[in-house]
């Protein structure tokens, strides 16, 4: 038997792994690292986060992922470089993480890397009736792989495009495994770039479990701030949010899209939720001249409008919750009081609550599905309707 598959075998049958989770999202504001210890599989999975940081992007990175992030035209040779550019980058990322925290590449038993998502394309938002949901993430694996001699699972996204989901969100799978709690319907509402949640029932009726992206989360707030205020990347606290008005007019706008309306569950990204989206809905309600907060205000409660309908749709106005936060956006004050406001019928608290650093849980929920490939079963969660394809998800590079 070739080596490598030798090793990955006795990797696979260990009781428990060391798996380094990665996640750059939306936001591009940084690498997400997370160095986890993964005991067992399936529902008996514990998981340990053992070291957690996030590198931030110079401004530099962000402009080349800029240049073809998102975008329906871009220089072919610009996205081909960048596939390696980045997958060498985030190797060397992970070793000097590793160095950081005194650990040897060969104490490590697997990455599991994101990647970058560039291009996000369910079929109801690219809309050619002949042509397939699909996604597009940057920074190959194999270049990982080699660059810090660790086997690397990576591109997730694929196989469950390929198994009849959107590619998105994959967060259910590790939500399902590690907080799920008999007697306790829960939501993990995620704050990132894109906003979404998985619904996990008390009942623990794998079939029921389902995950939505909701609409923006921080998206467009990022974009507008770095428009209006260009020394800052976001709406630190919520500040400038908090000194303007909402526009009913422009939010009703906003939320006249045929997205909101749509079944769940469905994904989106900055493909759709961009300024030229703001622009246009503005363009329509002859809101053109609002002050740059009565917009950021108007954007804030846009995105917890987005979560407040999607949750309505699935569950009703009534059905209590407890919602745990993760995700940037809730280090938003305004954001998370929106919510609260429309969302009466839920308590929130954050993924801390359960055991989980809130900045880090989607890293490691990538790691969790890194240790499903290698050790687990497919997992029959959201059957059929919610399209939860139950399949291993990731590609296998190795190192050698
Ligand atoms: N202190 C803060 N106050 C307000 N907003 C914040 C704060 N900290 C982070 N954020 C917001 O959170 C964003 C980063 O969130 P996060 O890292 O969860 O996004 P992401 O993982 O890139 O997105 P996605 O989950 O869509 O891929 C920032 O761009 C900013 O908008
Ligand atoms: C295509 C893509 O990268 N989508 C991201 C993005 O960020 C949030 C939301 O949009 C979610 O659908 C997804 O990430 C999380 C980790 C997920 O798949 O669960």
């Amino acid at each position: 038997m070739n080596a490598n598959l030798t090793r990955l075998v006795a990797s696979a049958q260990k009781p428990s792994r060391r798996i380094i989770g990665l996640m750059s999202g939306t936001s591009l504001d940084g690498l997400d690292v997370a160095l986890c210890r993964c005991e067992g599989h399936g529902p008996a999975t514990r998981v340990q986060v053992e070291q957690f940081r996030t590198v931030p992007y110079t401004d530099a990175i962000r402009q080349e992922i800029r240049r073809v992030f998102a975008r329906r035209e871009v220089e072919l040779q610009h996205l081909t470089l960048l596939n390696a550019w980045l997958g060498r980058l985030h190797g060397h990322l992970v070793l000097d993480c590793l160095a950081e925290w005194n650990i040897e590449p060969g104490a490590v038993d697997a990455i599991a890397s994101h990647g970058q998502t560039v291009f996000h394309a369910p079929r109801h938002q690219h809309g050619l009736p002949d042509w397939p949901d699909a996604t597009l993430q940057l920074g190959d694996g194999d270049h990982l792989a080699v660059q810090t001699g660790i086997l690397t699972i990576s591109d997730f996204r694929q196989k469950h495009v390929a198994a009849g989901g959107q590619g998105a969100p994959l967060a259910v799978y590790g939500d399902y495994l590690i907080f799920s709690q008999p007697g306790e319907d829960r939501l993990l509402l995620n704050l990132g770039g894109i906003a979404n949640f998985t619904y996990l029932p008390g009942s623990l009726a794998a079939p029921d479990v389902f995950s939505t992206d909701t609409g923006p989360g921080n998206t467009l707030l990022d974009a507008f701030v770095r428009m209006y205020y260009p020394t800052q990347e976001y709406d630190e606290g919520g500040a400038l949010a908090a000194q303007g008005t909402v526009h009913p007019a422009l939010l009703a706008q906003l939320l006249a899209h045929p997205f909101f309306a749509e079944e769940l569950p469905k994904t989106t990204g900055p493909e759709l939720f961009n300024p030229d989206y703001v622009r246009a809905a503005q363009a329509r309600t002859a809101t053109g001249h609002l002050s740059p907060l009565d917009l950021l205000a108007t954007l804030t409660e846009f995105s917890a409008a987005g979560v407040a309908l999607a949750v309505e749709r699935a569950f009703g106005a009534q059905r209590p919750f407890w919602a745990y936060a993760s995700g940037g956006g809730m280090h938003n004050p305004v954001l998370m009081a929106a919510l609260q406001r429309r969302l009466p019928q839920c308590r929130f608290a954050t993924t801390e609550a359960l055991g989980i650093a809130p900045d880090a849980k989607e890293a490691v929920l990538f790691a969790i599905l890194a240790n499903e490939t290698l050790a687990g079963e497919p997992m029959p969660i959201g059957a059929g309707q919610q399209r939860v394809p139950a399949v291993a998800l990731g590609k296998i590079s190795f190192p050698g």
